[in-house]
């Protein structure tokens, strides 16, 4: 380590004195104006994590669904999952170091981890579209430069592409090639054949409304949109060229507002979805003849695919320990279906792709989803296997569905992202402040099939108050009052809280 060099960047890179920050839900966010020491820092980490797993490891510039004014960063351990929990708190150690604690801290992760500091060390970058973004992206590779590494920029990528890219360097090609092309050839070869073989194709089924949030979703799909030939035809709405990113459009905006996106018109029974920021979330939606709004988010996506994939396992006669993940905001009523009537075994975890992931490793397929529209199946190697082998064994219809999983498999990245208010039992109760869980309990007591949890948010400076009942008005009025009962009990500041949105 040549130390004084880095010294000597970091004071070009400089940390605006007091500022503490962690790294969240996904990584470190906040407003962009305060975030370019961060960013070299996570290059300098990136090293010493390159160097001891002896892999290339991925750095991706976004905020993803917060507002254009912020940015973000977040690192990209070897296979493709989020960053191991124990280098989060190396993350959040050398963020908060002062320039003088610079090197003392480094050596100290470094001695922690055994990082053997000869061993080479690969980094790769992706940014999303934002203003800062890609200013941000020259300071991760200072910090990867100045302690050694070797970089490949590629420069704007949705977070899926960057997690493929580096899975496909750490197994030498064999998830797929490492390059923008190979990604949009492995993906669109498996969407093409799996439509080939669905039961209905006919042309109503092929064409998507798509709301990019304005983000990098536009430029990527726009960019994809060759490869599928007939398989697919994409209106794309939301493209960025006029709008403001995530602003009254994208996966969040539709999911929290139960509404369309603005900037798009939606016919009778057209096919809807919506990205976020980094296009990583998808939601489905469709308006009916009555002109009413449907939603299908993550939750009805997990319910979708874990049936869809369970009729297939059947056809081959297979059976397979096939497990469904969600979150605490998941909607109760989807949990219950999975559980009953597909009885299928239901876990739930903390917020965050990185927990959803870990515990959808458990099974053969694992299918995880948050509400939101962040998820994926996971196949186990030994499944993978199998279903190759099927593929390749079996006739008529037995080989047809086995074909189809086949095709499935490749059509899901499957490389993922694996206070006041404190929370416990994945994070559906709240532990302090003293009186709030109490206060909650009983206002959940006056609605029908009611839940209701309060949880602070690891990307926005806000505490997220999540609440279900049996009608609409029911679950806004629990929301409104779980939200006064929290800034009462909880020191809120500001103007208190008002009925709706
Ligand atoms: C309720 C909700 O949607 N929370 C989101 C949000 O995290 P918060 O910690 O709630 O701010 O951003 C995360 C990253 O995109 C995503 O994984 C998570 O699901
Ligand atoms: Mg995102």
């Amino acid at each position: 380590m040549d130390l004084s060099a880095i010294t000597k960047h970091s004071a070009l890179h400089a940390k605006p004195s007091g500022l503490l920050l962690q790294y969240g839900t996904a990584g470190f966010r906040m407003k962009a104006e305060h975030l370019d020491h961060i960013m070299f820092r996570m290059g300098l980490l990136a090293v010493l994590r390159s160097k001891q797993t002896k892999s290339t490891i991925g750095v991706m510039v976004t905020a993803s669904h917060n507002p254009e004014e912020d940015n973000g960063v977040k690192l990209v351990d070897p296979l493709g999952e989020m960053l191991a929990p124990s280098w989060e708190e190396h993350a959040t150690y050398l963020a908060n170091a002062e320039e003088e604690d610079m090197q003392r801290v480094l050596i100290d992760i470094s001695e922690k981890e055994a990082v053997d500091l000869q061993q080479d060390a690969f980094v790769v970058i992706g940014r999303d579209t934002r203003p800062s973004s890609e200013k941000f992206s020259q300071s991760v590779i200072d910090g990867v430069t100045v302690l050694g590494g070797q970089v490949h920029d590629y420069g704007l990528l949705t977070t899926p592409q960057l997690h493929y890219m580096v899975c496909c360097r750490n197994t030498s090609g064999q998830y797929g090639m490492a390059t923008i092309e190979g990604y949009y050839q492995k993906l669109s070869r498996a969407f093409v054949e799996l439509t080939k073989q669905a039961s209905c194709s006919g042309d109503e089924y092929r064409s998507l409304k798509v709301d990019c949030a304005n983000g990098i979703g536009a430029l990527k799909l726009k960019e994809m949109e060759h490869y599928f030939s007939q398989g697919l035809s994409v209106q794309l709405c939301n493209d960025g060229t006029k709008g403001k990113l995530n602003h009254l459009c994208g996966a969040d905006f539709v999911k929290s507002h139960q509404k369309p996106p603005q900037g798009m018109e939606i016919k009778f029974n057209e096919r809807c979805c919506s990205f976020d920021g980094d296009a990583d979330r998808i939601v489905y939606y469709y308006c009916d003849a009555d002109g009413h709004f449907h939603l299908m988010d993550g939750d009805k996506i997990a319910t979708l695919i874990s049936s869809f994939l369970k009729e297939l396992l059947l056809e081959v006669g297979e059976n397979l320990n096939v497990g469904v993940v969600q979150t605490a905001y998941a909607n109760g009523s989807s949990t219950r279906y999975l559980e009953e009537v597909m009885k299928v075994p239901v876990y739930c975890t903390k917020t965050g792709v990185k927990h959803l992931h870990h515990k959808a490793q458990e099974f053969d397929i694992g299918v995880y989803f948050e509400a939101n529209g962040h998820g994926t199946a996971l196949f186990s190697k030994a499944v993978e296997d199998k279903i190759n082998q099927l593929a390749r064994e079996l006739e008529d219809k037995k080989g047809k569905a086995a074909k189809i999983l086949r095709n499935i498999i490749d059509l899901f990245n499957q490389v993922a992202d694996r206070k006041v208010i404190s929370t416990t039992d994945a994070e559906r109760q709240a532990v302090t402040p003293p009186g709030l869980q109490e206060a909650i309990n009983d206002l959940v007591k006056k609605y029908r099939l009611s839940r209701a949890f309060v949880r602070p948010s690891g990307t926005e400076d806000v505490i997220r108050v999540y609440a279900e009942a049996d009608s609409q008005e029911s679950a806004d009025s629990l929301a409104h009052e779980v939200s006064l009962a929290v800034f009462d009990l909880a020191g809120g500041i500001g103007e208190r809280p008002q009925p709706g949105f």
